[in-house]
């Protein structure tokens, strides 16, 4: 069952170890039996967006049929209390309990509360289950913060058998997931709705545990958690970054970027670059190709000038072939040589790693690479670290940070979640972009659009994640330019809706 996903808000996404010491530093200071009015407050939000979701999903709450999982810790304990809330609103609630303890006051109340209480066993009888095929709604309350990544029995068979027509809403974060790194090790729950209480957890900001969390609803449980390096941007995040002309701003001063892109058989990557870098609003764009790139690229853009000259930033790569017979590998060496702010996309990619120009040291500010999950694992065997394009999508953010490190580099890694990777570990991860995006050229309008930013004094994790945000909502705002509920892009339809993307990232 799939719930409307609308703009996600934004959030800061923490480690286990960093909300454990928040909300410890808060317990300590609370009166006692406050730490159970945490476990009230936690309760209360997963039952108010529970019986959202329940009337969403069947147009009403009385006389539907809620299932709880439970597990041993206070995972468990909320969603036991969401249920005595459920209770009181009419819902016929089952809690499977899959351990043999349960958090006893949260148990004791949802018996009295008149919910049907079963003990799992191990593996689950007929009858164990059997709950879970008329459920209109599951709680998942298997495991949170504490939870080892994976699921054992009984909560793997349980998983396994929840209907897909049941609305799922997971309780802190969906059971089985590998919480910090946000891989999937094994089964897990795949939630509609995931209510993480405190603060949002990095597993759901991160590709492929962030795909099981669905919509995250962010429940303040009002302690305070340092800052973390890994966020999500929204449109004012974006906003706030994007370079404004100021009045009586000139071409040059907004800021001049060189691209090095297309080749004799891709001229329609320089069209789709160009087009992402002048929809962002560069003050003037430089182009560098062969003659029937270049040709291409000015008729559709009559404001793009043709060859090299003075630039504030480079986007190099995109369709470019390095072992084609033509200039532009060493067009992108020249540009990788001026030492200014460059991002690396496809053929430039290979370009530098293979050759004389990473410099670790000097690479952290001042370039951007732009691989997809196969272009990664690629990076990552010429710098001496061999892997598949499947370990990188099963470890996203590890295999970007790991090629951030190696090279000193700002990495952006494209995917359904795009992610930004600092060498330091400072990230961002954009989720804007509808399915339709996987689209051939969308790489190239993104290359240009982040390549403008660059020109514009953006540093490279910033526009990287302001670009994937605005390419993402562009592609959201083409599809539904095609009506209906949303309809099949091209990468031109994504770079002509780049302006009206920027202008809602820039409403006040
Ligand atoms: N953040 C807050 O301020 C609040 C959080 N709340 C909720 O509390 C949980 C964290 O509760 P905790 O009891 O610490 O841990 P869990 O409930 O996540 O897990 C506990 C037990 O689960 C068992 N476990 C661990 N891994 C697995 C697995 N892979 N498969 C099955 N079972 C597993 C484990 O038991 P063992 O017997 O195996 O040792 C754990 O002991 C937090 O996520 C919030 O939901 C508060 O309610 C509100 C305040
Ligand atoms: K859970």
């Amino acid at each position: 069952m799939q719930l409307e996903q609308d703009r996600r808000p934004a959030v800061a996404a923490h480690s286990v170890a960093a909300v454990r010491a928040a909300e410890g530093a808060a317990l300590a200071g609370l009166p006692p039996g406050a730490p159970d009015a945490l476990m009230q407050q936690a309760a209360t939000a997963v039952a108010v967006t529970a019986a959202r979701a329940l009337r969403e999903a069947t147009g009403g709450i009385a006389g539907r049929a809620a299932v709880l999982l439970v597990g041993s810790g206070d995972n468990g304990g909320d969603a036991l209390w969401a249920g005595v809330r459920l209770r009181r609103r009419g819902v016929a609630v089952t809690a499977l309990l899959s351990a043999d303890t349960a958090h006893p006051a949260g148990l004791a109340a949802v018996r009295v509360a008149g919910a049907r209480v079963l003990r799992v066993s191990s593996p689950p009888s007929a009858t164990d289950l059997a709950p879970l095929a008329a459920a209109d709604l599951v709680i998942d309350g298997l495991v949170g913060l504490g939870g080892r990544p994976g699921l054992r029995e009984p909560a793997t068979s349980l998983v396994d058998r929840i209907p897909a027509s049941a609305v799922v809403v997971a309780v802190d974060v969906p059971s089985g997931v590998d919480v910090d790194s946000g891989a999937l090790p094994g089964p897990h729950v795949q939630a509609d709705v995931t209510v993480t209480l405190g603060a949002a957890k990095r597993c759901l900001l991160l590709p492929p545990a962030s795909t099981a969390a669905g919509r995250v609803e962010v429940f303040d449980l009002g302690f305070d958690v340092p800052p973390a390096p890994l966020r999500r941007l929204d449109a004012a995040g974006v906003g706030a970054l994007w370079p404004v002309p100021a009045p009586g701003a000139d071409k040059y001063r907004r800021g001049v970027l060189g691209m090095v892109a297309g080749s004799a058989g891709y001229p329609g990557a320089a069209v789709l670059a160009t087009s992402g870098a002048v929809r962002a609003g560069v003050g003037m764009l430089r182009y560098v190709g062969p003659d029937d790139a270049t040709r291409a690229v000015r008729s559709a853009h009559p404001e793009v000038v043709a060859g090299a000259g003075r630039v504030q930033a480079w986007a190099l790569g995109s369709g470019v072939n390095p072992d084609a017979d033509d200039d532009q590998p060493a067009a992108i060496r020249s540009a990788l040589d001026s030492g200014l702010p460059c991002l690396l996309d496809a053929g430039a990619l290979e370009v530098w790693a293979a050759g004389v120009h990473r410099d670790p040291d000097d690479a952290s500010d001042r370039l951007l690479l732009t691989p997809h999950a196969g272009e990664l694992a690629s990076l990552l065997g010429t710098l001496g670290l061999p892997r598949e394009r499947a370990d990188v999508e099963e470890r996203p953010f590890e295999h970007a940070h790991a090629a951030a490190e190696l090279t000193g580099a700002c990495v952006l890694l494209k995917g359904a979640t795009t992610l930004v990777v600092t060498p330091d570990g400072e990230a961002r991860s954009q989720a804007e972009a509808p399915a339709w995006l996987a689209t051939a050229g969308a790489g190239d309008v993104l290359a240009g659009v982040a390549g403008a930013l660059l020109a514009g004094g953006v540093r490279p994790l910033d526009a990287g994640a302001a670009a994937a945000w605005v390419h993402g909502r562009a592609a959201t705002l083409a599809s539904r330019a095609a009506g209906g509920g949303g309809g099949p892009i091209a990468a031109s339809d994504v770079a002509a809706h780049v302006p009206a993307a920027v202008a809602e990232a820039l409403a006040p």
